[in-house]
């Protein structure tokens, strides 16, 4: 293995795992940390860990162990995957994640990039865009878990670091890689461990990805990745492996917890041809909605179905102020991984997930440890292949990823009835 990957949640994972696949490199995605060795001719391996939003210091042991695990593969490089809207709160987990590795690697300097142009995130002046307005007037604002509230990444990132945060600006991205490089060592000369990085293009993260060839530490979203393979297939390292083909044939369940303003469209215009099942916070806390009356109705369809608990902002905060936001989380995510067991346990052999956290939950749930990278759905989502006896097909979709019909289609693309 040549180059490996922590993600802090599961479809951040397949996210990169679709940028290293593409760029030409052999991919398996980890679920979790695992203790076996790589399977033979994997490339790059992405370990994804649901460390998002747990406490801070677990989620840099975490990081660490599946640090440890991938630079005993082998790997030259270690890829820190956050969101690209980088959620996080004030008191981590991007920052002590990245100072722990830092320390880990023995490294001087890494950069700090969220930019995935092709999802409309660009990075301009330290300040983080989604599509023509600033982070925290794009709904990020009202994450359910990790609300931005600021676009500022430098100062974002520097409520939960020890050390100061430096910027590599748009100009001098744009001059080239003898250029970053310069941009870089002076940073770390003035004591600025973690570097935040422009970039509003893929030009931009494709230079990047070149002047960072020889860091051992690389963070940011999956865009950061894009110029990583090329810098091992100049070196004459890369095979050259197809994507995993979608072989899952059965029957297809979609299961939505995302409550982004994407997933809400996209739920919405899934349920104007298919069949849907909405979860009521409420009805899980007091159960009167149950994993056995869910599975009854998802049996009794004709059509591939949704199972969703996506949900405005509005009704997001009613259920959260009456319940508490840790314990409807854990309410919503606790179904969904029974209801998915359930299910694939009674034959379903397709499932698409959105939101990352609920991925997590999912995949966790069917106790798949490593997945194989098929083709893009959208940009961002890969079709995922799993073994579980038989082939299982999987979309894991970020919550704001997607296009309106990403339902539909990746129901059809990660395999056959
Ligand atoms: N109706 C609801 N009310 C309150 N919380 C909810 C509701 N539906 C889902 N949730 C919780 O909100 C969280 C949504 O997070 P998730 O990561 O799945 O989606 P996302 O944040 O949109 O996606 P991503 O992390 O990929 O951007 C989950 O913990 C989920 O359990
Ligand atoms: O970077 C992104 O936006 C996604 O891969 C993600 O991490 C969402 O959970």
């Amino acid at each position: 293995m040549l180059l490996g990957a922590i993600a802090d949640d599961f479809t951040g994972a397949s996210d990169l795992a679709n940028t290293l696949a593409k760029g030409g490199m052999a991919t398996t995605q980890f679920v979790g940390i695992t203790a076996d060795p790589a399977p033979f001719g994997c490339e790059a391996g992405v370990v994804a860990l649901k460390t998002r939003s747990i406490a801070a210091e677990e989620a840099v042991r975490q990081s660490l162990e599946a640090a440890r695990w991938l630079l005993a593969q082998g790997c030259e490089q270690i890829v820190f995957k956050y969101c690209s809207t980088f959620d996080s709160t004030p008191k981590g987990n991007i920052g002590p994640v990245a100072e722990a590795l830092l320390d880990l690697l023995e490294a001087d300097v890494a950069v700090v990039c969220p930019a995935f142009p092709a999802t409309g995130r660009r990075l301009f002046m330290g300040h983080l865009f989604v599509g023509d307005g600033l982070l925290n007037e794009s709904g990020m604002e009202n994450h359910p878990l990790t609300p931005m509230t600021d676009p500022d990444i430098r100062r974002w990132l520097r409520l939960q670091t020890r050390g100061e945060v430096g910027l590599v600006p748009l100009h001098t991205v744009r001059g080239g890689v003898s250029a970053i490089g310069q941009a870089f060592a002076e940073q770390q000369a003035q004591g600025r461990r973690l570097v935040v990085a422009d970039a509003v293009a893929d030009g931009d993260l494709l230079l990047l990805g070149q002047a960072l060839a020889d860091h051992r530490l690389v963070t940011g979203g999956s865009g950061i990745a894009m110029g990583l393979p090329e810098n091992f297939r100049k070196a004459g390292r890369l095979s050259r492996r197809a994507h995993a083909a979608a072989s899952a044939a059965g029957p297809a369940v979609v299961l939505c917890g995302s409550c982004s303003k994407a997933s809400q469209a996209q739920v919405a215009a899934y349920l104007a041809a298919h069949p849907g099942l909405a979860l009521d916070p409420a009805a899980l806390m007091d159960k009167t909605m149950t994993v056995d009356r869910a599975a009854d109705w998802f049996w009794r369809q004709k059509q591939v179905p949704i199972i969703y608990s996506t949900a405005d902002a509005a009704a997001v905060s009613g259920a959260q102020a009456r319940y508490g936001r840790a314990e409807v989380a854990e309410a919503v995510e606790g179904f969904f991984a029974t209801l998915v067991r359930r299910l694939v346990d009674g034959g379903v052999r397709r499932v698409v997930v959105g939101g990352g956290e609920t991925s997590g939950a999912v995949v966790e749930a069917l106790g798949v440890s490593s997945l194989q990278i098929g083709e893009e759905i959208d940009p961002g989502v890969p079709a995922l292949l799993a073994d579980r006896g038989d082939p299982l097909g999987l979309a894991l979709k970020s919550g704001n990823f997607g296009a309106n019909d990403f339902f539909e289609k990746a129901v059809q693309r990660i395999g056959t009835p």
